[in-house]
């Protein structure tokens, strides 16, 4: 069992630079699955999700190898159509594998997801999205299995903007005959940068980024060399982490447009943010004002900066509201911050923060975001905080360890 220690500190400054991200790089090395030859995908980042997802590769035939965040994928040797429970329940992204493979083979397997638990989480709508297409959906034992002779194109419309079912809708009808329209479908950036590597092996989509997207059927996909996306949520953990305290830094790598509700939120708080054409400069004083915060789908604030901005909410002057609206049970770092000091009182999907004098504590990251939340709380807690269960942090956060020690935190992992 491992776990981090997180010291106090005064200042944060320096530069770092942000890594590929996870939630772009997990569907797009999945997506890699239907075009034939080989993929080269460039700025993957070095995450267990990541690992985890290559032995799913290779458990399925292809040939991978991965170093320096450069990814090499060739499918000319799938010869398994479906993924062993103990692979697929050990991350979220597995069912990528139904509309990848659904595309590729006519047909797929896998047990069900895994990932954070936030709330049920479930795949109805992928489900719906695939049976639309003219698949078959058979249940069985914990087991989701696809199938279809043929996919015809169809008007799918999504009851909710789910970014997992608008990616495996989109990834099963690129070889769909005819049209494909997906109607109040997820605009996160990660679905426009699935949509461009598809489109560059040869896929026909468009309007990715927007609420609907045509996907006209091609005849085949071809691998082809692509670049991830930097990660806009690890991005937003470090903006989060200096404006904290008192800080200087910069942050490279980072596509602004991406970050711009966190950026807003941050200037009402009252930390300065200087936007360069592919970087931020925080500047804080650690002096920070309440404010308001309701989580929504892209282009609102994100889910996934939910937790870290509640351990900012904590030093804010006042009283903060956050409203949880994409998951059902996403405040499991609640607990695990008042064991800090926290003063947070939670009804249903909202949360009253109020700014409280943190302490360090032995706590646990409930989830990735939960635990990048509790380092963020260790950076102004008196003492040493303590988080295990640090292998939810290792799933979404790519040398963590060194980018903080680089900018004056000091964090070491103790393994026992
Ligand atoms: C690997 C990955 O990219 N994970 C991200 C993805 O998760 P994920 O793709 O699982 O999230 P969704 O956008 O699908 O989920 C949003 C909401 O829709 C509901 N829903 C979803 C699908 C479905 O078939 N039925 C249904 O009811 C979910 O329970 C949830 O309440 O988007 C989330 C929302 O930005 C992020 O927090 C996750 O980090
Ligand atoms: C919830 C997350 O991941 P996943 O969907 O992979 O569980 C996340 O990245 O915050």
């Amino acid at each position: 069992m491992s776990f981090l220690i997180v010291d106090r500190v005064n200042r944060l400054e320096g530069r770092l630079s942000i890594s590929g991200a996870k939630n772009a790089a997990l569907p797009i090395v999945m997506a890699a699955l239907i075009g034939e030859g080989e993929s080269i995908l460039e700025n993957i980042p070095n995450l267990r999700d990541i690992n985890n997802l290559i032995k799913i590769l290779n458990s399925l035939g292809a040939k991978t190898e991965y170093s320096n965040n450069r990814l090499k994928i060739n499918t000319d040797t799938i010869n398994r159509l479906d993924i062993p429970y103990d692979l697929a329940r050990k991350m979220r992204a597995s069912y990528y594998v139904l509309g990848a493979l659904l595309a590729r083979c006519g047909q797929a397997a896998t047990s069900l997801p895994g990932g954070c638990e936030i709330g049920s989480r479930p795949i109805d709508l992928h489900l719906k999205g695939f049976k639309a297409l003219g698949a078959k959906v058979n249940i069985e034992h914990g087991v989701v299995e696809v199938k279809a002779d043929k996919l015809i194109g169809a008007k799918i419309y999504l009851d909710y903007p789910s970014v997992g079912a608008t990616s495996n809708i989109m990834m099963a009808a690129v070889k769909a005959e005819g049209q494909t329209i997906i109607e109040n479908a997820a605009r996160e950036p990660e679905i426009i940068d699935l949509a461009n590597y598809l489109n560059v092996m040869g896929a026909k989509i468009k309007g990715a980024g927007t609420d609907i997207i045509k996907i006209e059927g091609a005849d085949k996909l071809e691998g082809r060399e692509y670049t991830i996306i930097p990660d806009r949520i690890e991005a937003g953990t470090y903006m989060m982490a200096a404006a904290i305290i008192e800080s200087d830094l910069y942050i490279d790598n980072v596509l602004v447009e991406h970050v711009k509700p966190l950026i807003a939120k941050l200037r009402e708080m009252g930390v300065i943010v200087k936007e360069d054409v592919n970087s931020v400069r925080i500047i804080s004083e650690g002096k920070l004002k309440a404010v308001d915060m309701k989580t929504l789908p892209y282009p609102g604030f994100p889910t996934d900066m939910q937790a870290q901005f509640m351990a900012l909410l904590t030093q804010a002057e006042g009283a903060s509201m956050v409203i949880e609206t994409v998951f059902e049970n996403r405040f499991g770092h609640v607990d695990e911050l008042k064991r800090m000091g926290a003063d947070i009182k939670i009804d249903g999907r909202s949360a009253i923060v109020k700014k409280s004098n943190l302490t360090g504590a032995k706590v646990k990251a409930t989830d990735l975001r939960a635990g990048a939340a509790l380092i963020i709380a260790g950076l102004v807690a008196e003492g040493e905080t303590e988080i295990g269960d640090i292998y939810h942090i290792e799933r979404g956060y790519e040398n963590i360890l060194g980018k903080l020690s680089s900018i004056g935190v000091n964090i070491r992992k103790v393994d026992c």
